[in-house]
C-alpha cells in the first residue's frame, strides 16, 4: 500500500455518484457552448507529438477530502491541454501534483504514479523537477528585482556554477523573445519587474519559467487577471510554445480552451470525465456532465 494514502477508502469519501457516460449525438458548436458563436479551433501544430508526462490512477485528498480520483491522463509534446470543469472540481490539485507542488500542503497526499519521460517523479530530484516542469500562477509573480534579474535568476539558479552576468545576456534576450516581452523592454531591463504592466510581469514570469528551458509548462489560470489584448499575446505564445515543449493549461474559460487545447480534459468532482480532442470535447461530447458543462449548464 501506498504509504502517502490516507487510510480510509479513497472511492467512499464524499463525491457523488460517478457521472452517466452516454454516447450522444454530435452538437454543434453554437450549441454547445451556448453562446452562439462559434469559436475555430486552435491551428494545427506541424511539431510531432511525444508523450512527456502520464497520470496513472493518480488520487489526491487533503486529510480525508479527495479532491482528485484516480485520474489517469497522458501530457504530450507538441499538444496543449486545457483542463476544464467547475470551480472545485480538482484541475488546480492535479496541476500542481504534476511538480510536487502539492507537497507544499501539509494535508495533501497523494496516490497513483506520475510520470516525466517514463520516470516516477517521486524518484526525482524535486527541484530539478521544478525545474524541467515548470509553473506560471493565476497573479504574476515576479521577484522584487530587476527585469533582467527576473529572468536572469533561473539561469543562476539552475546552473552548479554561477553564470558572469555577460554570459547571461544572451539567454536573457532569447527567454523574453521567447516570450513577446523583448522589444518592450529591452531598453529598461534594470528597471523594477513590479514596474511592469499586469500583461508584462506574466510574460515576464513566462520568460523566467522558459529561461531553465522545461520540458512542461503548467499554466494556471495564466490569463484571468488579464486585459484581452495581454490575454491575445500569451495564447499566441502558448501556441508557439507547443511545438517545443508540452502546455497544460487550467482555465474556466471555454472559449479560450477553444482556442488554444488541442486535447481537453474535463473534471469533475475529482473525476477525469472525459478526454479528447478540443473539437470532440466541445462539440461531441460523450458524457451528459461533459454536454451540460461546454452547454452552459453549469459552471
Ligand atoms: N489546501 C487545501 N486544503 C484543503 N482542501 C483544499 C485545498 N486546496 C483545495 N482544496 C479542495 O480541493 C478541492 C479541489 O480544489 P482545486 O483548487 O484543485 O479545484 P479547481 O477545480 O482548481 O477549482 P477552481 O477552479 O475554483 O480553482 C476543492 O474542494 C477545494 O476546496
Amino acid at each position: 500500500m501506498d504509504p502517502l494514502m490516507p487510510p480510509p477508502p479513497i472511492r467512499k469519501i464524499s463525491l457523488d455518484a460517478p457521472p452517466t457516460v452516454v454516447p450522444v449525438a454530435p452538437i454543434p458548436l453554437a450549441s454547445a457552448n451556448g453562446n452562439g458563436h462559434h469559436t475555430p479551433g486552435p491551428p494545427a501544430s506541424s511539431a510531432p507529438v511525444i508523450e512527456r508526462m502520464r497520470c496513472e490512477a493518480v488520487t489526491i485528498a487533503y486529510g480525508p477530502k479527495v479532491a482528485v480520483n484516480r485520474v489517469d491522463l497522458p501530457i504530450r509534446q507538441g499538444e496543449v491541454l486545457a483542463m476544464i470543469g467547475p470551480s472545485g472540481c480538482g484541475k488546480t490539485t492535479l496541476l500542481r501534483s504534476l511538480n510536487r507542488l502539492t507537497e507544499l500542503t501539509p494535508s495533501a497526499a497523494r496516490g497513483g504514479r506520475i510520470t516525466l519521460d517514463g520516470e516516477d517523479v517521486d524518484q526525482l530530484e524535486v527541484t530539478r523537477l521544478r525545474t524541467r516542469v515548470s509553473m506560471v500562477f493565476q497573479q504574476p509573480n515576479p521577484f522584487p528585482m530587476s527585469v533582467f534579474d527576473n529572468v536572469a535568476y533561473a539561469l543562476r539558479e539552475g546552473g552548479r556554477k554561477r553564470p558572469r552576468k555577460a554570459a547571461l545576456i544572451e539567454p536573457v534576450e532569447r527567454a523574453l523573445t521567447r516570450a513577446g516581452l523583448w522589444n518592450e523592454v529591452k531598453d529598461n531591463l534594470d528597471h523594477p519587474a513590479l514596474r511592469l504592466s499586469g500583461g508584462q510581469q506574466q510574460r515576464l514570469c513566462i520568460a523566467r519559467a522558459l529561461a531553465a528551458q522545461p520540458e512542461v509548462l503548467l499554466m494556471d489560470e495564466p490569463c484571468s487577471a488579464l486585459d484581452p489584448l495581454s490575454t491575445t499575446i500569451i495564447e499566441e505564445l502558448i501556441l508557439e510554445l507547443r511545438e517545443q515543449i508540452a502546455v497544460v493549461i487550467v482555465t474556466h474559460n471555454l472559449q479560450q480552451a477553444q482556442r488554444v487545447a488541442d486535447r481537453v480534459a474535463f473534471m469533475y468532482l475529482g473525476e477525469l470525465v472525459e478526454y479528447g480532442s478540443g473539437e470532440q470535447v466541445f462539440n461531441a461530447p460523450r458524457a451528459q456532465r461533459t454536454r451540460d458543462y461546454v452547454g452552459g449548464a453549469f459552471g
